[in-house]
This record gives structure tokens, sequence and C-alpha cells, in this order.
């Protein structure tokens, strides 16, 4: 099957720049292509994600990726899909987070089988003459001044810096198109007018007619809310910021609605076995099997075998309430943007806990909750109400975990 039928298959073409040449092209050899990347932070989010999942299917259908991690583009900044200028990062600041970038793509990407630049390497080398006369010369304002992300621009204002991100990335295309044969350049959908540019850079400077642009529609979610934002933001791939529990659990909770769309998008499961897991949805939505699947295959394929065992666990112990044994690190990834209050030592009476910790609104109702068995300590039910409760042991004395009910849990902190 041609790669682009496959993508068409899942949902992830929105726009082309020769929609045959590229299908035949790919359909006859194998080739070079690009998508990059700015260090604005220092970890990606399960939106650069989608681009990237892209470039791992070439991959995987054998085509060679390369992967540009934008310092040189990065300290200027793209208005592509902004309203507001951005603020300059230091050099310091886009050093560090190309270094996490750079480790994050290889845990994607593997060892070998893609290629890593950095167009700080040539886009630092041009001199400002160099740039003014032999790109600035081939750009348009008028039509520079027509792209989208300029346009929308217009009425707030944009600097000459962002202006002229759209002639960094188009040298890039034809750099890479030049060294590495490069010949198609993918990005979301906001991308168009960057990616285009670059091709008819190529065109005007070397009378390229075989280098190509595919853009990814934006994601939407059912409900009409952001795609990957969560009460506690964004959902990142490092998991010091998002942990593997809770990025398990950012899939598990997924619409029913939107669920085989995520399938198709994001898991490198075949038409076969998410054709199963629609009907599984469609006859069974109380088992939230495709769901599961879902989390599953995200997880493993960024965190890993490890990563999803530990988000499985964590899951598992928190279903149960017995959450006893879980570390230090794993009671702070569930309970990170879990609700409750503090105290000011411990150990400390139950009943006090529980209303300084923001659990219950009165002593009488934590009293009776108590007695009822409704309260679990550290994974231990407590139904004395004499009880003094002190810091999960595996928290260095900070975090007394509260779990109220059957689901209800708060994290109160001994400060
Ligand atoms: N402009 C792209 C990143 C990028 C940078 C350099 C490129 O050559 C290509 C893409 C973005 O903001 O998502």
């Amino acid at each position: 099957m041609n790669i682009i039928d496959e993508l068409k298959w899942r949902g992830a073409v929105n726009q082309q720049t020769d929609e045959e040449g590229l299908y035949k092209l790919v359909g006859e050899k194998s080739i070079s292509l690009y998508c990059g990347i700015d260090p604005t932070g220092d970890s990606m989010h399960i939106g650069h994600l989608i681009p990237f999942m892209i470039l791992k299917r070439f991959q995987l259908a054998g085509h060679h990726p390369v992967i540009v991690i934008g310092g040189g583009t990065g300290s200027i900044g793209d208005p592509s899909g902004r309203k507001t200028e951005r603020v300059l990062q230091s050099q310091e600041t886009i050093q560090h987070n190309a270094e996490c970038l750079t480790a994050q793509m290889k845990k994607l990407f593997g060892e070998d089988g893609f290629t890593m630049v950095n167009n700080y390497d040539w886009l630092s080398k041009i001199s400002l003459l160099e740039f003014l006369r032999d790109y600035g010369k081939l750009f348009n304002i008028n039509t520079m001044l027509a792209k989208e992300v300029v346009a929308s621009r217009l009425e707030t204002g944009i600097s000459f810096t962002e202006f002229s991100y759209q002639i960094l990335q188009s040298i890039d295309f034809k750099m890479l198109y030049d060294k590495y044969n490069v010949q198609l350049q993918i990005g979301g959908a906001d991308q168009w007018g960057n990616i285009t540019n670059g091709v008819e850079l190529l065109r005007k400077t070397e009378d390229v007619h075989d280098a190509f642009g595919l853009t990814i529609p934006l994601m939407l979610k059912a409900d009409g809310t952001k795609f990957g934002k969560t009460a506690g933001g964004a959902v990142w791939l490092d998991p010091k910021k998002t942990s593997p529990y809770e990025f398990y659990q950012f899939w598990f909770n997924q619409d029913d609605r939107d669920v085989v769309k995520y399938l198709k998008y994001f898991t490198f499961l075949s038409h076969e076995e998410i054709d199963v897991l629609e009907k599984e949805v469609a006859e069974h939505p109380e088992h939230r099997s495709a769901q599961r699947k879902l989390a599953e295959e995200v997880t493993r394929f960024v965190h890993g075998e490890e990563g999803l065992a530990q988000a499985e666990k964590v899951t598992q112990a928190l279903f149960s309430g017995n959450i006893q044994e879980l570390s230090g690190d794993e009671i702070e990834g569930a309970f990170r943007n879990t609700k409750g209050g503090e105290v000011h030592e411990a150990p400390i009476n139950i009943v006090e806990a529980l209303v300084q910790g923001g659990v219950e609104k009165s002593k009488r109702q934590a009293r009776e909750d108590v007695k009822n068995g409704a309260i679990r300590v550290n994974g231990e039910q407590i139904r004395d109400i004499e009880a003094d409760v002190t810091a999960h042991p595996n928290t260095d004395g900070k975090f007394i975990i509260i779990r109220k009910g059957k689901k209800n849990y708060f994290s109160i902190e001994v400060k």
C-alpha cells in the first residue's frame, strides 16, 4: 500500500503541494524527508508528537527521516499560529532545550536509521549581505504579507524578525535538498506557508520540480475543546513533567467519539486491529478496550515497556486503594495534580488532618466517614477517630495520601 493512502486512511493528510507527484515518488522509491522542531521548550508535548509520528511511519515504511532541531530558527521564533510576538530566548536556553529535544528524538527514532541536524549550523553562518542578496531578493513582500501567518498579525503587529522567519525555514529546505537529497517536508497545518515557501525557493534557485510539501490536519476533539490540554496543563513527553501514569491516564480517559481517530493517529496498530476496536467501542463502550489499547500503545511508544509497566502498576494501586508499595516518584507522579490542602505537622490526629487538609468540611462529617470505613490513609483503612496519621513513608515526610470513598484521592502536604 502506498504510504500516502495509509496516511489518508489515518486522517493524517491536510494539504499537499503536488499530490500526484508525491504519490508517484514515494510509490517508486525510498526517499529522504524532513520535519523540524524549534527548541522553544525543554520537552516535546503530545501536540509535537503528531508530525513526528508521521515521520516515524515513513521511517517504518523504509524512507529516511531527517529531523531538524531549530537552534537557528528557534532563536528567531515562528509566528505561525500565534497572535502575539514571542519573547526572545537566550542562546543558553535554546542550546539546553535543543539537547533535551535531541535526547527525546533518539528515544522515538532509535539510535540509527535517521539523521538529526541543527539548523544553527548553517543559518548562523549566513552573513547579512548574503541573506539579503541571495535570499531576500527571491521573496516578494506582497506574497509574504498575504500569507495567513503574517496577514493575521498585521493588526496587532509583527516584528521584522518574525516576519523573516519564513525565509529561514525555506533556506533549511533548500539546504537539506542539496545536502541530503531531502525531497519532502512535512509539518502541522500551520506550517503550510513555511513549507510552500521552501518548495518555491528551490524552484526559483535551482529549477527543482521534485521537492514536495505535506501538512497534517489540526487535531480536533469531539467536544470542541483543545486537544492535548488537561487541567494540569500540556501533556509532556518528559516523564518528570508528566509521569507515565498521568500520560497513560490521559489517553485512557479519551471520549468514545475520539478514540478511534486517536488510534489511527497515535498508534501503529493495523487497520484490522483498529476495526476490531472500533466495533468494541460501538458494542461495549463500557469495557473501554479501545481506550486501554490506545493508552498502552502510546505509553509504550513514548516511555518504553518500563514506563508502561509503571503506569499500569500505579493505575492498579490507585484502583485497589493499596498504595503502600508505591515509590516516592510514583506517588509524586500520580498525585501532582490532585487536590488537597496542607497541615503544619505530622503525626496529626486523623480528624484534624481531614479537615485541615481540605478533605472534609466539618469534624462531624470527618468522624462519620472514618467510622464508616470510607477513609484510607496512605493505603490503609483507618476506622479509629483517635488515630494519628503521618506522611506516606516513601515521600520523605511530605505527603499524606487520603482516599475517600472508592476513588477520590487527596494529597495533603505536610508543611
Ligand atoms: N517552524 C516549525 C519548526 C521548523 C523549524 C525549522 C524547519 O526547517 C522546519 C520546521 C514549527 O514551529 O513548528
